[in-house]
């Protein structure tokens, strides 16, 4: 799992590891892995380093002391003069470092503006500076976060910087995982300086191509030699109408691609012949199920079949137009599955609000109704009370495509009718489905029809550990 952690956890564990080592050693090992970070850099080129108050300039001038020993040369751009690393500036100007005014032409740059210790938002010459990268396009790599994003948050409420890459110490943080705040950090480095025994529980994170043993409560059966198709669980799905009979097909294939041993379907009967007749293993009608799926493209009967389905007790993926009649709270294990337009309408707000803060917002709904919240997007949330917020890495925005949310929703209702708890169940199917539109298609056009097909490989692959 790929963990990020707080900004006072952070602070709290480097103040831990530092007591133990002689002073400066963790800015020194954050130097060393920035400047091996920029091994590509040509000898003879120019570096622009723009240094801020605070140590992040710091680690950026100590940084600029191992670029000169290789003969890169370096300018330093300080934010202000009163204020900056004082034993870094000197290092730094000693091994050849030139203060200049403002940047220029240069083709590389340092953003070592702010660090942790940023509050949100660029004024003055910073907001100069990153208005110069947004215009110049310097190869811009950030020092431990792209500076004036807020770090905790992952909002980006004022000027902040945009960088190609970003090499940041100890464990990540949340800016550089999840949206809006991600695509400003670029490709993400991770250096280690040691803080890892020192670190809390992490603020968020990401299932990774390693974790296939995530799925093994829901897989329990492949060893019972008496095990059956009932052992491995029977989802429900109700999805589907008249205006939107392709949800169905979809949801239904979503089911069938993931762990249960079989898909029932509950619609009317024209939409039940549909179904069955493209998928001859569905059974259609009521019957013993261990969770529902309800909503995708539910149309106006989508109330209708929430109250049945909640009327079981079991396990329920709540999805689309069943979203518009949720219940004051959940008394069983729900996952619902808003985009940011079904989010906010949940909540009351507008779009843009969940758009610009989709973590507050999702974690907002998920302490609402007592229930997981899967927030689909770019990068898609899982928020659950009491468990740790997963952020998912996998699929391209190629995914953003008709029906996709509707196999989505299928896959994870699978997995929970397999036994899976509706955090793993949501992370590990936007995680799977993610990485079945890879294997589909990874850098180009694909429908959630080839999402779906591509499924059960993507599972395979996870679970043999070579995704
Ligand atoms: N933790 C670790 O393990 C290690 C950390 N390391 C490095 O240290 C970095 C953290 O350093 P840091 O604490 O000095 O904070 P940093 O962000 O450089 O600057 C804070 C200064 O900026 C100012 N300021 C804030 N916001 C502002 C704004 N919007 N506009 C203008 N000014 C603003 C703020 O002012 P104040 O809030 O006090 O008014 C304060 O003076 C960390 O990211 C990593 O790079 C490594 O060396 C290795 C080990
Ligand atoms: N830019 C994007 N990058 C990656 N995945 C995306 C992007 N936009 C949407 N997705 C994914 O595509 C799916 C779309 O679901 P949804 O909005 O419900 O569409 P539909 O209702 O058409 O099925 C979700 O899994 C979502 O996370
Ligand atoms: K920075």
């Amino acid at each position: 799992m790929l963990t990020a952690h707080s900004v006072a956890d952070i602070r709290a564990a480097e103040e831990t590891l530092a007591a133990t080592l002689p002073d400066g050693v963790l800015m020194q090992r954050a130097a060393r892995g920035l400047a091996e970070a920029l091994a590509d850099v040509p000898t003879g080129d120019l570096v622009i380093a723009l240094i801020g108050p605070g140590n992040n300039g710091g680690d950026a001038l100590f940084a600029a002391t191992h670029l000169l020993d290789r003969g890169v040369r370096v300018d330093l751009c300080l934010f202000d003069e009163q204020k900056v690393h004082a034993e870094g500036l000197a290092a730094a100007t000693a091994a050849g470092a030139q203060v200049v005014a403002a940047p220029t032409q240069q083709r590389w740059c340092l953003d070592a503006v702010l660090g942790i210790g940023a509050r949100p938002g660029l004024e003055g010459k910073a907001a100069d500076w990153a208005a110069w990268i947004a215009e110049q396009r310097p190869f811009t790599v950030a020092v431990d976060v792209p500076s004036g994003v807020d770090v905790d948050g992952a909002t980006t409420p004022g000027t902040h910087v945009r960088a190609d890459a970003t090499v940041t110490f100890g464990t990540h943080k949340a800016a550089l995982l999840a949206d809006p705040s991600a695509p400003a950090a670029g490709d993400v480095h991770l250096v280690d300086i040691g803080l890892g025994p020192h670190l809390g529980e992490p603020l968020l994170e990401a299932i990774e191509p390693s974790d296939g043993h995530l799925l093994a409560p829901a897989l329990e059966w492949l060893d019972d030699p008496r095990a059956h198709k009932y052992k491995r669980g029977v989802v429900g799905v109700m999805a589907g109408s008249e205006q939107y009979a392709g949800a169905a097909h979809l949801c239904v294939a979503g089911a069938q691609a993931g762990t249960a041993g079989m898909v029932r379907f509950v619609g009317s009967d024209a939409l039940s012949a549909r179904v069955v007749d493209r998928a001859p293993e569905v059974v259609a009608g009521r019957g013993r199920v261990q969770a529902w799926v309800v909503g995708p493209g539910g149309g106006d009967d989508a109330g209708e079949q929430l109250a049945s389905a909640l009327e079981d007790d079991l396990p329920v993926v709540v999805d689309a137009s069943a979203l518009e009649h949720l219940p004051t709270t959940f008394l069983v294990p729900a996952l619902l599955t808003p985009h940011a337009g079904e989010l906010a309408a949940m909540l009351g707000v507008d779009r843009d609000d969940v758009e610009s803060d989709p973590l507050g917002h999702a974690t907002q709904a998920a302490f609402r109704w007592g229930a997981t919240v899967l927030l689909k997007g770019r990068r898609t949330l899982v928020v659950t009370q009491s468990r740790v917020t997963r952020v998912n890495l996998t699929g391209s925005s190629w995914l953003g495509t008709a029906g996709a949310g509707d196999v989505l929703a299928g896959f994870a209702g699978s997995l929970m009718a397999s036994g899976l708890h509706p955090h793993d169940a949501g992370s590990l199917a936007a995680f799977l489905h993610g990485a079945a539109a890879d294997v589909a298609n990874p850098d180009g056009p694909l429908t959630a029809t080839d999402v779906a097909a591509a499924l059960p490989v993507a599972t395979a692959e996870f679970l043999g550990g070579r995704l």
